[in-house]
């Protein structure tokens, strides 16, 4: 199946590139670029060199629709709101890394993202895929809309709890942690080195553009009130840490808990359940798609602590969207993906 990436030159797109060179059922046929038309992706990623021979072409939608099955957008949030729509009249089928088609309410996401939102009518077609928690099948989706990275970690944390409908409604308090190549390639004060090294920061406080989505998929889930969820930059270059507090309806041994969370993962292959407390740290993760939990009650205040790992560009982006693409087209799973995080 032929693929092309749009903002191949990015860090999600870097990952897409990594992840599909050597995926048994998809081709990466094209790689697309608003800025370097006509160059080799090394120019751009010498560790690419010899792997994948490239030339960046530029974005044409009626040339993407004819020559790919499928295109990944790998761009700004911003950017897919106006070219996805153009791609699939085209023709194309999209995989959207971006925020843009993920809240069905436009005025949540002009609220939150402060800018103009997609267009309504592609919004409402738009499915919205985090596969361990969607209830239907996704196959014929023209356009599938991959969750944020932050509320993939979050919501994988807490969906067994809420479905247990066990959680005291108002009680969840989400402390995440991300490292800096969850702000992409472009260059910020906040990023560079001098900044966040041997520096922890909290920012974002209040207004991440992420609560209105996990909200979304929690009160889908049976969840209905506001989430406290705060945001950390972390010196690292790699992972989410989300720890997650709330409180229980009644009382619960960390047995029940961990055969609650146990059965529910069961039959998904890229969620892994610690042994009650066994923690999981952001590097048991790293450059894989799978999400790691730990789980622990505390029976003197009757909340249950939760902490998910990710690594925000695999599971967190790219190795979601093509665990996606596996699921639209009918493919294994975990296709392309089934390798092992890299550690230490
Ligand atoms: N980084 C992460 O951990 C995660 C990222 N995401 C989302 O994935 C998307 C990509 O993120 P990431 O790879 O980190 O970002 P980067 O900033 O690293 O890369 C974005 C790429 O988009 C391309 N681009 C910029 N402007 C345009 C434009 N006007 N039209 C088309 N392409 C454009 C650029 O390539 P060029 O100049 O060659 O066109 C650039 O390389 C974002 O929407 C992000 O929010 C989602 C989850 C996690
Ligand atoms: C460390 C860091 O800055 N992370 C980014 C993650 C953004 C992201 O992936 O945002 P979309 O919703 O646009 O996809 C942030 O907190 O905004």
């Amino acid at each position: 199946m032929r693929v092309g990436i749009v903002g191949a030159t990015g860090y999600g797109g870097a990952e897409l590139l990594r992840i599909l060179h050597s995926h048994p059922n998809f081709e990466i046929v094209a790689i697309y670029t608003s800025s370097q038309q006509g160059r080799n992706i090394h120019y751009h990623y010498p560790h690419l060199t010899g792997i994948i021979p490239s030339t960046l072409e530029e974005i044409d939608p009626i040339k993407m629709a004819k020559n790919t099955d499928v295109v990944f957008l790998a761009v700004p949030t911003g950017v897919a709101s106006q070219l996805a729509p153009e791609l699939l009249s085209a023709g194309c089928v999209v995989i959207d890394l971006t925020g843009d088609f993920r809240l069905k309410n436009t005025e949540d996401y002009e609220y939150w993202y402060k800018r103009k939102a997609a267009p309504r009518e592609w919004i409402e077609k738009a499915v919205y895929s985090l596969p361990e928690l969607n209830k239907a099948s996704i196959k014929g989706s023209k356009l599938i809309s991959n969750p944020g990275c932050y509320p993939t970690a979050t919501l994988l944390g807490l969906a067994p709890l809420v479905k247990a409908k066990i959680l005291k409604e108002g009680s969840v308090i989400i402390d995440a942690k991300s490292g800096v190549s969850g702000a992409g390639q472009t260059v910020s004060l906040g990023n560079i080195y001098s900044e966040l090294n041997e520096n922890l920061k909290i920012y974002k406080v209040n207004q991440h553009q992420h609560i209105p989505e996990i909200e979304q998929m929690l009160q889908e889930l049976g969840y209905d009130s506001p989430i406290t969820f705060q945001t950390h930059l972390v010196p690292m270059t790699r992972g989410i840490m989300s720890t997650i507090y709330g409180t229980v309806e009644g009382s619960m041994s960390e047995d029940e808990l961990w055969k609650l969370y146990n059965d529910f993962y069961v039959d998904k292959p890229f969620v892994r359940v610690r042994d009650i407390g066994i923690f999981p740290s952001t590097k048991e993760v790293a450059a894989s798609n799978f999400c790691d939990i730990g789980i622990s009650f505390d029976d003197r205040t009757g909340r249950i602590t939760i902490v998910s790992v990710i690594d925000n560009l695999m599971k967190g982006a790219a190795g979601q969207a093509v665990q996606n693409a596996n699921l639209l087209f009918g493919f294994e799973e975990t296709a392309g993906l089934n390798f092992s995080p890299v550690y230490p």
